[in-house]
This record gives structure tokens, C-alpha cells and sequence, in this order.
């Protein structure tokens, strides 16, 4: 095994190096010259000067004439026999194993056993040589035998070429074009095709190496007639005790066209047609010679100025949305309704099932046994599936997912284009909705050149283009600078008030929720455990989760004193009195001793050096506090303020905020004992696994 370490590199730095075992090298070497040897040892014995005049003989241009017109038919038809096969043989469907190894079987099949198969199909008494005949065809033996039997070896290296591209591609693209209203022929033409374009090539490419490189199904299956079947391997072959210089001088030829279409296998096509398109106008950025399709050569997102106003007077376009589901196979069970044009942000730990939501409401799948309404239109129910892209429905994915192999203009007119939009209109809508996002700037850039502040504008601008009355953003800013995420904020929360879009917000941004959400949902483990109105859940969350997101201390134990006056018992016996109970439910079932939980935000934790003489005492006028004895954890940065950790005598933690010259005031540092006061009408006693519902917006 290749063994890495650090050397030094040529002016001196230091470079990571991966230092190979000397056998390896040494086999390497001897592998090479078994490769490589043979055509330099053809090479001594071709007469190169007289290379021009042998090549220009009869039975040589005959020969090169039949080679390369059968080989670019067998490519083409290749091509369109190929492209279909791999697409099927990529999906999964029962027998698809057996289908793939049946399809690439001709690669390992002796070329003169294929060619003795074709015979036996094809030929005289062959299978069907006999009915063909009858039809005044004859196959066998004639020039279209020579492309049969080149199509018979060739056609699996294209097919295996793409059908590998096509397993392992990324499929996001292809979700993001479906959501923009992409029909199945749409969505191969114009996404999945271009994208597998460069297996393609390759795939075209060794195909037509093989059938140049064709002797032995030729042989077998159509002879060697000159003119008519002898290709310029079987000229080789046959020519090579008759008239050797000859025969040396076409194998020069096929040893050159064999490089060049393998070495023609590894060039980067798209970068380099892109360089020359650029060279006249000089408008994009191609990336360095080398790099992959997917990366990002742009420049760092162009300053774009202020926003210009949006097009077109105000026109409220949301609809109400009730989604009622249980996906099984997840464990995620919602009912969940966002009132039209407000905005819900979903919240909830890793896998709790928030882009299952996504995915159901995008019609990305289907709700079996549930129902999804938007407005008055049941979208998936009983009745029907209306699939994705023909729900008003326009969703923003983690990634982006701007066509890599589109201009940003074309990924904005998709979706209109998609609907039916003429290209001009189509294009025209592009261009305002570029604009109305700040990005008009890069209409004419091509998907990959964009950064990722850039990429996350056009789809935002490519979304809105499908003019939809539900907006799904399934965490978009996820992967964007935090200046690139205030700035999409920014733009989603001028157009959802423009068009009042209804618009279910997935995030873990505790920022993004303050400033987008109306209400609030929080997912755990597939089940809705707290709903509200934004302001309420994040003032007051009662669910461990959202506690955590907004930096609220959540400490258990269990219940002691009246509904009036409730404290929170901790393990080592300290109590922290809380604001009395306010909802009726809580009231009527509160029993001292159950198991239950304090809510403390971190504004309401004070920290002193020693006990306050008004400990736990009503101050005049003023609010019970309590004081817990406690030892500094950890004192950490957090912009302006600074996050104090208290670990309380039960091991249970409390967070502060506190300013930096308190904290330096104080002399707080890891491990040192202070005392956290906390005012009562600031905790929030909850019973365990309760969940609380403020509103009918959501449910
Ligand atoms: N394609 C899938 N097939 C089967 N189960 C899936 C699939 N995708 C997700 N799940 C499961 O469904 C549940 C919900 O996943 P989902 O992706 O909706 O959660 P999430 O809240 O969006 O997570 P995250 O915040 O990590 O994106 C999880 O248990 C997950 O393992």
C-alpha cells in the first residue's frame, strides 16, 4: 500500500506526497513496456518514408475508404441503439441483473464466436437468413454484414459506458427540473442527456475504437472481399506475407486512429467547446483545464446593488395548505395546515421528517391514504395524484441545483418553457425575475460558474419564475455564507408580502425563523410536538428541541407547590420557583411530585459572585428570584455577548448571557463557583411530553 507523508516541495514548502513502493514502480514499469513495445517494434519495420505513396494504393484506400465508412454507421447506430438500452438498463425494474449482463455479454465473447452467432442468425440457412431472403435481403457477406458485426462487438462499450454514468449520477437536478414542471421527455432531453453527455462521448468514442480495431465477427460473418468487406484489419492481416509494406503502413494507420480516438476519450469536450465560444466575446469565466463540471470557477458573488422594485402591482397569489399524512415507511405522521399567506417555519431535529413535508406538499411523493389540499384543489388524496410541477407548487432544495450545463437565463425560463411559455416569453419572464432577485448581471453565465451565494439567487429567481402560490424551502441557505443567507431572507420575505405567498419554511436558524416565520411547527421523530405563533414558541418553547435552538435552559425534575405558585424540584433538592401556570389544561392536571420541566431563556439568568441578600424574597414591588448555587463550565464568544454555562449541583446546565465586561468584572473562568439568580416570572414550568397548541393556524 502507498505510504503519504510530508516533503518538501521545490521552492522549499512543504507538500503532502504519496511516496509508492519501489515493486510497484518496477511492475508498473514492465507493465508499460508490454503495452507500449509491440508498436514501437512496428514502427522500426514501417518503410515511413515511402508511407504516402503505400497508403495511396488501391487495395490501402479501398481497405481505409470501407473502414471508415462502416465504423462511423456502426457508431451512429451505436448511438441510437445504445443511448435507449442504458437508459432502460439503468432503472431498476425485476430481471434488470440478468438484462445487463446479457447486454454487455459481446465484450467477452471471442470476436470469431460472434461473428459464427451472426452467421447463425443471419446467414443463408441461418435463423433468419432464409426469411430475409425471401424479402431480397441478403446480410451475410456484404458490406452491411461488416456494420452488423461491428454494431454486435462495439454497441456494449457504449451501452456500459453510460449506463455506469447514468446509475451513479446525481439525481437532484432532475427532482429540481420535475418540480419546475418537466415531463418525462422533457426531463431526458434537456437534463439527464446533457449531464451524461460526457460518458457519452466516451462511451461513442470506444465504440468506435472497437470497430475500427473489428477482425474476427468480420471475418467470420462477411469475409474478406476487397471493396466490399475488407477492412483495414483484415488487410493487415491478409496482406501482411503478399505485400508487407503495405500491410505495415495500414496497421501505422489503425495503431494512429486508435490513439486518437482513445486519447480523444480523456479531453474535457464541454470546457474546451466552452473556451472557444468565450474567446470572440470574452463574457464567461471557464474554470481550469481539469476541473470537474460541478465546480465553481466563478469569482465570489458580485456586489448587486440595491434591488430594483418588483415587477407588476401586488397580487396575493397563496393558498391555504392542509397536509394529513402518515408515511409509514419513514414513521412520519402530520397534520399540518399553514393559513394562505402566512408563513410556517417547520423545525425539528435530524430525520425528524420536515423534508418528507417538503417532499409530500411538492407532490415529490405521494401521501398514500393521506390527503394534501392546497386552497380548495385536493392535490393528492383518494381521488388522484397531481404530480410535481402541475401543483403551483415551487420548491427550494439544500442544493441549489442550477443546471450546470445551462446558461442562468435558460435556468430561469425552464420552468415557464416547461408550461408552455413561448421562448421569448419565456425568456423575457427570465430576464424580470433575474432582476427582481439582484441577479440580472449573470443572466448570460453558465450554471457552473456561479458561487454559492449566486447559485442560490437563480434558483430563487428560477422557483418564482413558475409564478407558484406555495413557496417550499427546504433549507436553501444551508450551504451559503451567512451574508449570502440574510440577503436570500431578505429577497423571499419581499416577495412572499409582494405576492402573499404562502410559504412553509424549513431551517435550523433560529434568526431565519424570527425574521420570516409567522408560525411555527416543531417536527420530532415524525410527530408535530409543538405548534405557535413564532414570537410565542420562541419566547416560551416547550419542547426540548426548540429550547436548544433558542438557547432556552431546560431543566428537569419534578412538581412541587400549587398551579398558583409552582416550583420545579431538582435531583439535589434545590428548587426554582416559576410563573404560575396559564394554560387550563396544565392547571387542572398539576400534581405535585409528577415529572416535569423549567424553561429558563438565558436573558433571565443572572450571575453574582456570592448569594444576593434578597435571595428568594419578594422585593418590593418586585418578583420572586431564585439563587442557585452553581459552577462556571464554559465561557464562550457569541457576537457582542458572551454564553456562560453553569453546571448546578445535580449536573444539570444553565446558560446566561452576559456582557464581556461582566464577565471580566466577575473573573468568571472555568470552574469557578457563583451564584445564578433567576427571576420566577421568567420560568417556564411544563409538564414532560406535553405539547402545547396557541393557535389555529397550525394543527
Ligand atoms: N428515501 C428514503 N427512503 C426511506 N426512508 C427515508 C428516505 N429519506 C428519509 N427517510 C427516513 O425518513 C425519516 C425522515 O427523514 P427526513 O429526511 O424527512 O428528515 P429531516 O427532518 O428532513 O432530516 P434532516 O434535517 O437531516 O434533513 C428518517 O427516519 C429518514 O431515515
Amino acid at each position: 500500500m502507498p505510504d503519504a507523508d510530508a516533503a518538501r516541495g521545490p521552492r522549499g514548502s512543504r507538500a503532502a506526497r504519496t511516496r509508492l513502493p519501489v515493486s510497484v514502480v518496477l511492475l508498473a514499469v514492465i507493465g508499460a513496456c508490454a503495452t507500449i513495445l509491440p508498436s514501437v517494434g512496428l514502427g522500426t519495420r514501417v518503410a515511413w518514408t515511402r508511407l504516402p505513396a503505400l497508403l495511396a494504393s488501391e487495395q490501402a484506400r479501398l481497405a481505409l475508404g470501407l473502414s471508415l465508412r462502416t465504423c462511423l454507421l456502426a457508431t451512429a447506430i451505436s448511438v441510437v441503439l445504445g443511448v435507449p438500452l442504458a437508459i432502460v438498463l439503468a432503472h431498476e425494474w425485476p430481471g434488470v441483473r440478468v438484462a445487463r449482463v446479457l447486454a454487455v455479454l459481446p465484450m467477452a465473447m471471442p470476436p470469431v464466436v460472434a461473428g459464427t452467432a451472426l452467421l447463425a442468425t443471419l446467414g443463408k440457412r441461418g435463423l433468419l437468413g432464409p426469411l430475409l431472403e425471401r424479402v431480397g435481403i441478403q446480410v451475410s457477406f456484404t458490406t452491411a454484414a461488416v456494420v452488423i458485426a461491428q454494431v454486435f462487438v462495439s454497441m456494449p462499450y457504449l451501452v456500459v459506458t453510460l449506463e455506469a454514468a447514468l446509475r451513479s449520477r446525481d439525481t437532484r437536478p432532475e427532482t429540481i427540473a420535475r418540480t419546475l414542471g418537466a415531463g418525462p421527455a422533457t426531463l431526458l432531453a434537456r437534463i439527464t442527456l446533457p449531464l451524461a453527455a460526457p460518458a457519452l462521448a466516451r462511451g461513442a468514442a470506444l465504440a468506435l475504437g472497437r470497430s475500427l480495431g473489428e477482425f474476427g465477427a468480420t471475418i467470420a460473418f462477411a469475409g474478406s472481399r476487397a471493396g466490399v468487406t475488407r477492412t483495414v484489419p483484415l488487410a493487415v492481416y491478409l496482406e501482411r506475407e503478399h505485400d508487407t509494406p503495405t500491410a505495415l503502413a495500414l496497421a501505422v494507420v489503425l495503431i494512429a486512429a486508435s490513439f486518437l480516438v482513445v486519447g480523444a476519450t480523456g479531453v474535457r469536450w464541454d470546457l474546451l467547446v466552452r473556451r472557444l465560444r468565450a474567446r470572440p466575446s470574452g463574457s464567461t469565466a471557464p474554470g481550469p483545464a481539469g476541473s470537474s463540471a460541478h465546480t465553481v470557477s466563478a469569482p465570489d458573488d458580485d456586489p448587486a446593488g440595491p434591488l430594483p422594485p418588483l415587477p407588476g402591482a401586488p397580487s396575493p397569489r397563496g393558498r391555504a395548505v392542509h397536509l394529513c399524512f402518515t408515511a409509514s415507511g419513514r414513521d412520519v405522521a402530520v397534520d399540518l395546515r399553514i393559513p394562505a399567506g402566512r408563513t410556517l417555519a417547520l423545525i425539528g431535529p435530524n430525520g425528524s421528517g420536515k423534508s418528507t413535508v417538503c417532499a409530500v406538499i411538492a407532490g415529490l411523493l405521494d401521501a398514500v391514504g393521506g390527503e394534501v389540499r392546497l386552497g380548495e384543489r385536493v392535490v393528492d388524496g383518494p381521488a388522484g395524484f397531481v404530480p410535481a410541477g402541475q401543483r403551483e407548487v415551487a420548491l427550494l432544495a439544500q442544493a441549489p441545483g442550477v443546471f450546470a450545463h445551462m446558461s442562468v437565463l435558460d435556468n430561469v425560463a425552464f420552468g415557464p418553457r416547461c408550461r408552455g411559455a413561448s421562448r421569448a416569453a419565456a425568456r423575457q419572464l427570465a430576464r424580470a425575475e433575474l432582476a427582481a432577485v439582484g441577479a440580472a448581471h449573470l443572466a448570460e453565465r453558465r450554471g457552473e460558474e456561479l458561487s454559492g451565494g449566486q447559485a442560490a439567487r437563480v434558483a430563487l429567481a428560477r422557483a418564482l419564475a413558475t409564478r407558484p402560490a406555495v413557496l417550499v424551502l427546504d433549507e436553501p441557505t444551508a450551504a451559503v455564507d451567512v451574508a449570502a443567507r440574510q440577503e436570500l431572507r431578505t429577497l423571499v420575505a419581499r416577495r412572499a408580502a409582494h405576492d402573499g405567498l404562502t410559504v412553509l419554511l424549513v431551517t435550523h436558524d433560529v434568526a431565519e425563523v424570527a425574521a420570516l416565520a409567522d408560525d411555527v411547527a416543531v417536527l420530532d421523530r415524525g410527530r408535530v410536538v409543538e405548534t405557535g405563533p413564532a414570537a410565542r414558541v420562541l419566547a416560551a418553547p416547550t419542547s426540548t428541541f426548540t429550547a436548544r435552538l433558542t438557547g432556552t435552559t431546560l431543566l428537569r425534575g419534578t412538581l412541587a407547590g400549587s398551579p398558583d405558585r409552582p416550583r420545579l424540584r431538582l435531583e439535589g433538592g434545590a428548587e426554582v420557583v416559576a410563573a404560575p401556570l396559564e394554560n387550563a389544561v396544565e392547571r387542572a392536571g398539576f400534581q405535585p411530585g409528577r415529572s416535569a420541566s423549567a424553561l429558563l431563556p438565558p436573558e433571565a439568568v443572572a450571575v453574582y459572585a456570592r448569594r444576593p441578600t434578597d435571595e428568594i424574597s419578594r422585593i418590593p414591588g418586585g418578583s420572586p428570584r431564585n439563587a442557585l448555587t452553581a459552577t462556571v463550565r464554559e465561557v464562550g464568544g457569541n457576537g457582542g455577548l458572551v454564553t456562560v454555562v453553569l453546571e448546578l449541583g445535580d449536573g444539570q446546565s444553565l446558560r446566561a448571557l452576559l456582557t464581556a465586561a461582566a464577565v471580566a468584572e466577575l473573573g468568571l473562568r472555568p470552574g469557578l463557583p457563583v451564584v445564578a439568580v433567576i427571576k420566577a416570572a421568567q420560568v417556564r414550568i411544563t409538564p414532560r411530553g406535553s405539547v402545547v397548541r396557541n393557535t389555529p393556524a397550525t394543527r
